[in-house]
């Protein structure tokens, strides 16, 4: 385990992770954990949680340093019960990086009630309620905290998965209100954004093809690591930055600004599809 950040930088600090036993996440616990924090980390399947611990533990961090309990995000009442542990365990909560999520690809014409609510309570509820609970159970009354959210590079739109957008652009918003409601109270929040170009565990989930688009796609013709992104995630989380609240930061070699990931369909005779030059 190495980082670019000094040893000690998180002692005697609690982090909660969610959606910390794998990708993104996981790197983010180690790395804090390494920086001396304890951690909590959240996500649905214990399998996957007792994986992180033990790479933790091979890490040399202390299993008493370590919480790693299953939570649905999407349930309110599982939320209050996982913080409700981790406050019991470790007494406060100073950072929380709410990085659990994702979604599945769909034309948005397809999408049915119960699949547009499952992405947007992965995504925007989920964090939501997470952030809410430990503010009032943790930060507030502690009037210190740190929030990093964790969204995705889509600020142009994400045809193919607009639920997804839709719900990343809530968070993202939803970040920009709590930076402002709690900067007299201690808390700072901001968010990461990565592209669909970082190689992990949930890029894995969509195909070695679509990854090969997405690097195509990107200016600096490369993928990144989840450790890319959880130096931004970790530097956020720090009290080194003390000025920065309500910012959302890219972390996706240049991607939006330039090309498509994948390109739209040419239109089928649709009303507005431009005349056929060749006509
Ligand atoms: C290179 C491109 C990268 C793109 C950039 C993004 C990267 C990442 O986000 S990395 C993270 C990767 N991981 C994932 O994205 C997987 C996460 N997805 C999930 O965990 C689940 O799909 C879910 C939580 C979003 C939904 O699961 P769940 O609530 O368990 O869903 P249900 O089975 O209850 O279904 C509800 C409803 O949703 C629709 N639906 C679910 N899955 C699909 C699917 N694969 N395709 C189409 N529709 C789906 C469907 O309507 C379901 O209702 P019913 O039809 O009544 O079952
Ligand atoms: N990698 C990339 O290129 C990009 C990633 N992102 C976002 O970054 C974050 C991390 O992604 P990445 O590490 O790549 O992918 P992973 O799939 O490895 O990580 C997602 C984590 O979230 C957990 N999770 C998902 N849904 C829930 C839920 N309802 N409750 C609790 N935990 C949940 C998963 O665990 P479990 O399955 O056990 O619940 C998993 O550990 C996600 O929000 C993702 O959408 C955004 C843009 C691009």
């Amino acid at each position: 385990m190495r980082s670019i950040f000094a040893r000690g930088l998180f002692e005697r600090q609690v982090a909660i992770v969610t959606g910390g036993g794998s990708g993104i996440g996981l790197a983010c616990a180690r790395e804090l954990a390494y920086l001396g924090a304890k951690v909590a980390l959240c996500g649905r399947r214990a399998d996957k949680l007792e994986a992180a611990a033990s790479t933790l533990a091979g890490d040399g961090v202390p299993g008493d340093d370590v919480l790693a309990a299953p939570c649905d995000i999407r349930e309110p009442e599982q939320i209050a019960a996982f913080v409700g542990q981790v406050l019991g365990k470790f007494g406060r909560v100073d950072v929380l990086v709410n990085n659990a999520g994702g979604q599945f690809p769909s034309p948005a014409s397809e999408l049915t009630p119960k699949g547009w609510e499952a992405v947007v309570r992965n995504n925007l509820n989920g964090t939501f309620f997470m952030t809410r609970e430990v503010a009032r159970r943790a930060m507030l009354p502690a009037r210190r905290g740190r929030i990093v959210n964790v969204t995705a590079s889509v600020s142009r739109g994400f045809p193919g998965m607009a639920h997804t957008g839709a719900a990343r652009a809530g968070v993202e918003n939803l970040t920009r209100s709590l930076a402002v409601e709690w900067a007299a109270l201690g808390i700072r929040i901001n968010a990461v954004a990565p592209g669909s170009n970082i190689r992990s565990s949930g890029t894995s989930q969509y195909g070695d093809e679509l990854l090969e688009l997405a690097r195509r796609a990107t200016p600096l013709k490369r993928l990144a690591t989840p450790e890319e992104v959880s130096r931004l995630i970790v530097f956020l989380a720090s009290d080194q930055n003390d000025f920065i609240t309500g910012a959302v930061y890219g972390v996706d070699g240049g991607q939006p600004l330039w090309g498509d990931i994948w390109s739209i369909p040419e239109p089928d005779g649709a009303p507005g599809a431009p005349p056929d030059v060749k006509g």
